[in-house]
C-alpha cells in the first residue's frame, strides 16, 4: 500500500499531478452511444446540447468484430465533434479483454486531452484501480498531457461490491462509480435477466386476514438494487466521489425507468445512464431537483440564519442537521443553474 504521504505524488515522471477535488460539473446522465455506429455518432453534436456527459462506448453492445471500428471512431469524435462544455467519457474493454491496453493506449495518447473520464468495467478490487493509475500516468506522461484523466469504476461483480469501500479510495483519480446491474446479477447469480429495474417477483406480502391464506393480501414490489446502492452512495461519500445508478434496459418502459432513477437520485446518486436517446429527458427530470424542492431549501437556510438551532416553519422543526440537507439541495441547484438556463430561470423565480 502506497504511503498517505505519497498519494497525490504523480505516478509517472512528467505525468500531471492528480487531482485533490473531484470537479462537481453536472453528470445527471452519461449517454452511451456506439462510435463506431455512424447514425449514432452523428447524433453527437445535437445529444450534446441535451446530455450532461456524452460517453463513446468500447465495452459490451459492441461486438467483438467492431472493437477497433468503434476505438478509431471515438477518436474521429473526440477530435471532430463540437461538445462545447458537454464532458466527453469512454467505457474501456474490461482489463482481462484483448482490447482493454489498445484501447488505453490509443484513446491516451490520440485524444486525452478531449477526454475527462474513462469507465473501467468490472472492477474487482482496488489492484486493477491500482493498474489503470499506473498506466494511465505513463500515457499521459507519453502523450504530454497537463490535466490527468479521471477514473470510473462499475460495480458489477460480486468481487467489486465486497471490495466497494476499498475500489472508492484506490487512487485520488477516482471520479465515481456506477452500478451495473446485468453483469453484477450473473455475477451474483442472481435470477433475473433484465437489465436494471425491479422484478414482479421480489416482493413482500401483507399477512393474512383471516383462515384463507390467499384472501386480501397485498403485495408490494421491493427494489433489488436498493442495498447495492446504498453500499455504493456510503463508499462514495466516504471517499469524495460520485455515486451513479447504472443502465435500465427496457426503453419502452419510461415510467419503470423515471422510478428507478428516482430511487437512486433520492438515495444519494447524482445521475444515471441512458442508453436511448429517450432516457436523457428522463434523468435530467429526475436528477434536477424541483423548483419546489430548491425554493424551500433555500427559504430554511435563510431562516436558519448562522445554521445552529432550531425553528419552525410551516409546522416542521428545522436545526443544524436540516440546514445541511437543504444545503446539499441548493448548492446541487446552482451547479445545475450554472449550466442550465432553463433550470436557472426556473429556480430563480419560484417560491416555497
Ligand atoms: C437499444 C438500442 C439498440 C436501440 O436502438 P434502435 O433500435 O436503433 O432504437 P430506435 O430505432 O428507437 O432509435 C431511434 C434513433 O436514435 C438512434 N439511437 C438509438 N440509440 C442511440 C444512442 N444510444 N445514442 C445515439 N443515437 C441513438 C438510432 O440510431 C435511431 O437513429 P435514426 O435511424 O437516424 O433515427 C440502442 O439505443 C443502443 O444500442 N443503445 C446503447 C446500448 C448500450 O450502450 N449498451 C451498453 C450499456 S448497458 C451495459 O453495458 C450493461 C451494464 O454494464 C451492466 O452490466 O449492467
Ligand atoms: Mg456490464
Amino acid at each position: 500500500m502506497r504511503s498517505p504521504k505519497d498519494f497525490f505524488r504523480p505516478l509517472a515522471v512528467g505525468a500531471p499531478d492528480p487531482v485533490r477535488q473531484i470537479p462537481q460539473r453536472p453528470s445527471r446522465m452519461i449517454h452511451f452511444f456506439d462510435p463506431g455506429n455512424e447514425k449514432m455518432a452523428a447524433k453527437v453534436p445535437d445529444l450534446a446540447t441535451k446530455a450532461d456527459v456524452l460517453l463513446g462506448n468500447l465495452e459490451d453492445a459492441v461486438a467483438a468484430d467492431r472493437k477497433e471500428i468503434a476505438r478509431a471512431g471515438l477518436v474521429r469524435v473526440a477530435r471532430e465533434a463540437d461538445l462545447g462544455d458537454t464532458q466527453l467519457w469512454t467505457r474501456v474493454n474490461s482489463l482481462d479483454s484483448p482490447w482493454a491496453l489498445d484501447d488505453l493506449i490509443t484513446l491516451v495518447t490520440e485524444v486525452g486531452d478531449k477526454l475527462d473520464v474513462i469507465m473501467v468495467p468490472k472492477v474487482e478490487g482496488p489492484e486493477d484501480i491500482h493498474y489503470v493509475d499506473r498506466l494511465l500516468a505513463q500515457l499521459e506522461a507519453r502523450a504530454g498531457l497537463r490535466r490527468p484523466l479521471l477514473v470510473h469504476a462499475i460495480l458489477e461483480t460480486a468481487s467489486g461490491v465486497a471490495n466497494v469501500e476499498a475500489i472508492a479510495l484506490a487512487s485520488p483519480r477516482m471520479q465515481g462509480i456506477s452500478l451495473g446491474p446485468a453483469d453484477l446479477a450473473a455475477s451474483r447469480r442472481m435470477k433475473t435477466t433484465r437489465v436494471g429495474g425491479g422484478h414482479p417477483g421480489y416482493l413482500v406480502r401483507s399477512d393474512p386476514t383471516g383462515d384463507d391464506l390467499n384472501e386480501g393480501r397485498l403485495t408490494y414490489q421491493q427494489d433489488l438494487w436498493h442495498y447495492t446502492v446504498a453500499r455504493m452512495v456510503d463508499a462514495c461519500a466516504e471517499a469524495g466521489i460520485l455515486p451513479y445508478y447504472g443502465p435500465f434496459g427496457d426503453i419502452r418502459d419510461t415510467v419503470g425507468c423515471e422510478d428507478q432513477f428516482r430511487n437512486a437520485y433520492l438515495l444519494g446518486c447524482v445521475g444515471a445512464w441512458s442508453l436511448h436517446p429517450a432516457q436523457i429527458a428522463i434523468a435530467r427530470k429526475v436528477f434536477s431537483p424541483s423548483p419546489e424542492e430548491v425554493a424551500w431549501a433555500r427559504r430554511v437556510i435563510a431562516e436558519m440564519g448562522d445554521g445552529t438551532g432550531a425553528v419552525m416553519i410551516d409546522g416542521k422543526m428545522q436545526d443544524d442537521a436540516t440546514v445541511k440537507q437543504c444545503q446539499v439541495i441548493a448548492s446541487l441547484a446552482d451547479d445545475l443553474a450554472a449550466r442550465d438556463p432553463e433550470l436557472a430561470a426556473a429556480y430563480g423565480s419560484v417560491s416555497a
